[in-house]
């Protein structure tokens, strides 16, 4: 389906770390930005045309991937990562105006901030049941609503963004509640499935490998592929394809672009050695790193190599 817009959706609703995301990302900056109300939503409205991209949440600094996001980039219809950026991120207990603490018995927040704020949750609220929404400014909205839980009882304290508060003018119970005050989370922008973004020379490439015929080593001769060209990998990770137990593929990202001659030769490899290979994109690197190419591994060594195997096969 052809693109027919300049908008672009996040995970929403407002008030949502995606939005900040969306709000920082300098492709973004005149965009219209619109909220939706689950990853795949946000992610389908890419599909269909319906917006230009969409900002989502992809990997956390403690609790790793975001495996609703991840098992649409495997398993979904292909879209493109085309920007990736770091967000740090501090989680804010809030509720609605007059609510104490010690009166606190239902919150409701993200899987991902649920999982960052153990340590704090088991020390102030140890007995109160945690509900899992599908972002943290769903959760702020469903305590400002006052919603009820599954068992009746209404959620009354949200963790979500400071910012969240003021959108649904609930106040802050406890500051920069996270186990980790440093936490960052990796958001990813997806446009449809095309040409990536030109090369930077800070770039990454993420990929899926599927093993072929299940063998001592597979795994090995993935990882060969990117050894012997010189591209150091920044992230490996099985997820089960949802094809039968124990079937898992391999989600790669790797440093360098997919016009790189380095990563174009490490891609074929892995395309002859793998069952199949889905290509997620190339794009440049949120912390602009440019890391070092190692000897005889620049687009000019790869060249003069090709260079010279054409001369003995024409004999000149
Ligand atoms: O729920 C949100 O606001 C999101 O954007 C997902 C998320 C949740 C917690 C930490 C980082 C991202």
């Amino acid at each position: 389906m052809p693109v027919s817009s300049d908008r672009y959706a996040y995970l929403g609703p407002q008030g949502s770390f995606a939005e900040a995301a969306a709000r920082r990302l300098p492709s973004l900056v005149n965009a219209e930005l619109e909220p939706h109300s689950t990853v795949h939503a946000a992610i389908d409205a890419v599909r269909s045309g319906d917006v230009a991209g969409a900002v989502v949440p992809l990997e956390n600094s403690v609790e790793g991937s975001v495996n609703t996001t991840l098992d649409e980039l495997i398993r979904g219809e292909p879209v493109l990562i085309s920007a990736e950026l770091l967000l740090p991120v501090t989680f804010t207990l809030m509720s609605r105006p007059g609510t104490e603490l010690a009166a606190v018995r239902h919150v409701i927040t993200h899987p991902v901030a649920e999982a960052q704020c153990r340590t704090w949750l088991s020390k102030n609220l140890p007995d109160v049941p945690v509900s899992l929404g599908s972002s943290t400014s769903a959760a702020a909205e469903a305590v400002a609503t006052q919603s009820a839980s599954l068992d009746g009882t209404p959620y009354d304290a949200a963790i979500a963004a400071p910012i969240a508060a003021e959108h649904y003018g609930l106040v802050a119970l406890a500051d920069d509640i996270g186990d980790d005050h440093e936490a960052m989370t990796r958001f990813v922008l997806l446009t449809q499935a095309g040409r990536p973004p030109r090369a930077t020379g800070s770039d990454k490439t993420s990929t899926v490998a599927y093993i072929r015929d299940d063998h001592p080593g597979a795994l090995l001769e993935i990882l060969e592929q990117f050894a012997t060209r010189g591209v150091n990998l920044t992230r490996i990770e099985s997820r089960p394809t949802g094809n039968g137990m124990g079937r898992y593929c391999f989600v790669v990202d790797f440093e360098g672009h997919v016009n790189d001659a380095r990563v174009g030769e490490a891609l074929m490899g892995l395309r002859r050695v793998c069952a199949e290979v889905r290509y997620l994109g190339s794009y440049p690197r949120a912390d602009g790193v440019r890391p070092p190419i190692g000897r005889g591994m620049t687009n000019d060594d790869f060249r003069h190599a090709a260079e010279w195997l054409e001369s003995l096969r024409n004999g000149s």
